[in-house]
């Protein structure tokens, strides 16, 4: 059962990443309070960077138990481990590397120079295998139930390294794959696929400015995850769009009449 999809529209994209930051710093204070351990999933790109950013600019970061927080990545761009196109190393400059984090805690997807060399299908494989042992009986032993997975939209619908009609957004048994031919440099990338991502018990999605408008409008009027990978990206108990107004701009009334700020 896939939870409807709730619309949070921010004036820009500077109050969207404010915004969410705060909303995410309570998300893992209240997991946190709940069961110990929070889990978050991070996202690449410009809109997750300035979410992690807003996090470490936040007085409030210091309410977070930054030892007791797991960290995951939905996709990594498959280049050498230093490289700054790696979302793991933007991460890091963003936010990672300002906090108390526990290293055994941080899990970055492998990169090109790492044990399985250039060889992108087994350090998918090794990535899944790293899930599996993190998740407990309870999640299935696939993947652990995420509190917060967090995924910026491209402008063609794609979440996560899971670009329409390519291979890895129909994978319906893996949980990680490795991505060849991406449209979005570079080329090659390691990603969690649709049933890895709804393991997460809450989605977000990222989405600003006017270029993302047409793809949240056809993404939220129900194409099928093949056409727009976004519309298959849900969380077990709740989807979030967190969308600055020109993102927003396209979306039918009908479909979702706009109720934020
Ligand atoms: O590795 C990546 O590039 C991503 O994880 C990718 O899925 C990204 O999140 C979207 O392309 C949105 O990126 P922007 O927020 O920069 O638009």
């Amino acid at each position: 059962m896939s939870p409807v999809p709730q619309l949070v529209v921010h004036r820009d994209k500077e109050l969207m990443a404010q915004a969410a930051a705060a909303r995410l710093i309570t998300k893992i204070v209240d997991a946190q309070s709940a069961r110990g351990i929070a889990s978050v999933v991070l996202t690449g790109g410009r809109n997750g960077n300035a979410l992690l950013a807003a996090v470490a600019a936040s007085p409030a970061r210091d309410a977070v138990d930054w030892s007791r927080l797991d960290l995951w990545w939905g996709d990594e761009r498959f280049v050498p481990a230093a490289d700054p196109d790696r979302n793991a190393v933007q991460a890091t400059g963003e936010l990672l590397a300002r906090v108390p984090l526990d290293p055994a805690r941080v899990h970055p997807m492998p990169a090109s120079d790492g044990v399985d060399g250039a060889d992108v299908e087994a350090a998918a494989e090794r990535y899944a295998q790293e899930l599996a042992k993190a998740a407990g009986p309870q999640d299935r032993g696939r993947v652990p139930a995420f509190d917060v997975l967090l995924l910026g939209v491209g402008p063609d619908t794609h979440v996560a390294s899971l670009f329409p009609e390519h291979p890895g957004v129909r994978e319906s048994a893996r949980t990680v794959v490795g991505v060849r031919g991406a449209p979005k440099p570079p080329p090659t990338r390691i990603s969690l696929t649709l049933p890895a991502i709804r393991a997460a018990r809450e989605v977000w999605l990222l989405a600003a400015g006017e270029d993302k408008a047409d793809a949240v409008a056809l993404a939220l009027s129900g194409p099928g995850e093949l056409l727009a990978p976004a519309s298959g990206a849900y969380g077990t108990s709740r989807t979030l769009w967190l969308l600055d107004r020109a993102a927003a701009d396209r979306i039918p009334p009908q479909l979702y009449p706009p109720a934020s700020a």
